[in-house]
């Protein structure tokens, strides 16, 4: 079986309070992209995990994987024969695009539908919220209003249809947890469940990411990139999630030069 797991963006994202158990409670919208990954899998008759990856490399222990991790997490519960995976990786990580929970999520999809498994969608959001905060959203994988620490979840009537994006992520990889051990949770003044019902044209200074004062910080070419995407007419622009990709909307096809952007840089354009 051959899927293939999509990134996201965070559109606004407030953190409200750090838990006793040290994650954050949070407010965000979570929007799909196109961009994506190849995830496959074929069974086979050894009955162990074979992992392989190619396009960019996520390197370690497959164990440490969330495609062999979701793996395990359904294997622990239910009767899974061995499998080869293999992970053809596109979108890049460290950049608030939630890929590697996408993965896994996918994964989960992935085993449940093609070995019969039955598992209810409640029960896959539990497995997907063990995985990591972002791994629920993919399941359904529609514009969500995003609270608790990121697993609850409820549809959004939010199109972005005949909006341009485009996406620069630079060379620059932020880990979660330090992006989160960087912020002053607080509750905002405009929550973002009336912001993001403005228009789009309106979002800029209301819709705001929490991540970005402290990461702009230690990395003042990300806000840069912000300033471009600013000055080649984006009507909003944002850092999406933990950093370090930023984007822009654009009400039309938006011009640039590559030496707009750090060197070594990915860009993706995509029209919702
Ligand atoms: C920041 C966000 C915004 O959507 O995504 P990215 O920008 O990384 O894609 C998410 O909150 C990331 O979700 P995810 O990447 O699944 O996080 P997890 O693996 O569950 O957690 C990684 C670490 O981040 C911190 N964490 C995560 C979520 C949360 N609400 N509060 C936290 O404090 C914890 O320190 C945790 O150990
Ligand atoms: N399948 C995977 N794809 C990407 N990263 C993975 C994967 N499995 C585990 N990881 C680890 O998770 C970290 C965060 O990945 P990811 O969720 O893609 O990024 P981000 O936090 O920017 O959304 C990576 O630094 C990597 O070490």
């Amino acid at each position: 079986m051959i899927v293939f797991p999509n990134a996201k963006i965070n559109i606004g994202l407030n953190i409200l309070r750090k838990r006793e158990d040290g994650y954050h409670e949070l407010e965000t919208v979570f929007y799909p992209l196109k961009l994506q990954d190849g995830l496959e899998f074929i069974e086979n008759h050894t009955g162990e995990v074979c992992f392989s990856n190619s396009g960019i490399e996520v390197g370690g222990n497959p164990e440490n994987n969330l495609v062999v991790k979701a793996y395990r997490m359904l294997a622990a519960d239910y009767s899974l024969p061995g499998v080869d995976i293999h992970l053809h990786k596109v979108i890049p990580f460290g950049a608030g695009l939630g890929g590697g929970s996408s993965d896994a999520a996918f994964m989960l999809k992935g085993l449940n539908d093609f070995f019969g498994l039955n598992i209810p969608s409640e029960t896959l959001m539990s497995y997907a919220a063990r995985l990591g905060a972002d791994c629920p959203f993919f399941l359904e994988n529609i514009p969500s209003f995003a609270s608790g620490i990121g697993e609850k979840l409820e549809t959004l009537p939010l199109s972005l249809a005949g909006w341009h994006l485009l996406l620069v992520k630079p060379p620059v990889e932020v880990g979660t947890k330090e992006a989160y051990a960087g912020v002053h949770p607080g509750i905002p003044d405009i929550r973002l469940r009336e912001a993001i019902q403005l228009s789009v044209n309106n979002w800029q200074g209301s819709v705001v990411n929490d991540f970005e004062v402290g990461i702009f910080q230690r990395f003042p070419e990300i806000e840069t990139i912000k300033e471009k995407l600013k000055e080649r007419g984006a009507v909003y622009t944002s850092m999406s999630g933990s950093g370090s990709s930023v984007f822009g909307l654009f009400r039309a096809e938006p011009m640039w030069r590559d030496s707009d952007f750090p060197e070594g840089s990915f860009l993706w354009t995509e029209v919702f």
